[in-house]
């Protein structure tokens, strides 16, 4: 039996594939339906469609398609496949910056939030540090050899009493990995890719503000309130098998920790960048693709 062409345009040229109800199917489970029923869902579209005798569809009017039917098995997931779709298919890439002090969560955040939006790129300003250390000597940059609550140790000069050193440390280490923030940022906004970054170098009033306060660039903060759940935030990484980096440590080093959490209160608040505490994962997801949904509209907006 003849597949279902589907007909799209990428850059005005006109393309055609054959319908798949895997590539169907998979975009399904991204607005968190399960896979079976996904695979179920994507089969009756197809059969439905052979039924009418459709030969060839435009991508569009499948989405509209998708969309109506989802509603009809309940809302939520249909406005999630919806703003998915809506992202995937806006000319401008969606960067998402997620930053918190050392252990609030935003690396998990980071991933499950990529992975809902189909966002296939993700870093950490970890790892953007890391390249940075290979670039500049420890002579020059003292501080981004450190992390970033230890930072204070290595301040070429002692900052006067009276000043916090922790958070002394903390901006000038954090000042300095803003600026290969940046270039990711420039780079993602330039080659019209979607991107999260997240991680403790993400901090309000650090990045520039012509970046930030462009309507596809989101940021957001992560916090706790409470100290012993912040704690068991590393009990709970340190356990996992891959975890390399000791509970010991970041328990020497939790005030300072807790002293960089109420900087980057104090700094997104100062910002205006909305402040999600981080206690239940899909609540803390929710409230991020909330905010985002504002930028991309909502499935009424779209045709
Ligand atoms: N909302 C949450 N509820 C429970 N555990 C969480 C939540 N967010 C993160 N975690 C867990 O806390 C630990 C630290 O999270 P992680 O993302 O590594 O923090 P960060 O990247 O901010 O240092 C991980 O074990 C992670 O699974
Ligand atoms: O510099 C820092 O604060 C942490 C950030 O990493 P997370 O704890 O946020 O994963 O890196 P570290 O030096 O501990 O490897």
């Amino acid at each position: 039996m003849k597949k279902i062409m589907v007909e799209g345009q990428v850059g005005g040229k006109v393309y055609r594939e054959p319908f798949s109800k895997g590539v169907l199917s998979r975009s399904l489970t991204r607005a968190e339906m399960d896979p079976d029923r996904a695979y179920t869902f994507a089969s009756k579209i197809e059969s439905d469609l052979m039924e009418q005798g459709v030969k060839v569809i435009n991508l569009d009017d499948l989405i509209v398609i998708v969309r109506e039917k989802l509603r009809g098995e309940g809302g939520e997931i249909a406005e999630k496949y919806g703003l998915w779709k809506r992202i995937r298919r806006c000319d401008e890439p969606l960067i998402i910056l997620i930053g918190g002090s050392s252990g609030v969560g935003t690396s998990s955040i980071a991933f499950e939030v990529a992975n809902r939006l189909g966002i296939r790129n993700m870093i950490s300003t970890d790892m953007i540090r890391e390249v940075m250390r290979k670039i500049v000597s420890k002579e020059l940059l003292p501080t981004i050899y450190e992390s970033s609550y230890t930072a204070y140790r290595s301040l070429r000069i002692p900052p006067p009493p009276e000043l916090d050193e922790v958070l002394i440390g903390f901006r000038d280490h954090v000042d300095t990995v803003s600026v290969g923030i940046e270039a990711v940022i420039e780079r993602s906004l330039k080659e019209g890719i979607s991107i999260v970054i997240e991680g403790v170098h993400i901090v309000p009033g650090f990045i520039s503000e012509d970046l930030v306060k462009k309507h596809n660039v989101n940021m957001f903060v992560l916090t706790l309130q409470d100290e012993e759940v912040h704690k068991g935030r590393f009990y709970s990484r340190c356990r996992q098998q891959w975890a390399r980096r000791p509970l010991k440590r970041y328990m020497n080093y939790f005030g300072a920790i807790r002293r960089t959490h109420k900087y980057f209160e104090s700094q997104a608040n100062k910002y205006h960048v909305p402040v999600i505490e981080n206690i239940d994962v899909t609540t803390t997801i929710d409230s991020i693709i909330e905010t985002i949904t504002k930028t991309y509209g909502s499935d009424d907006d779209v045709k």
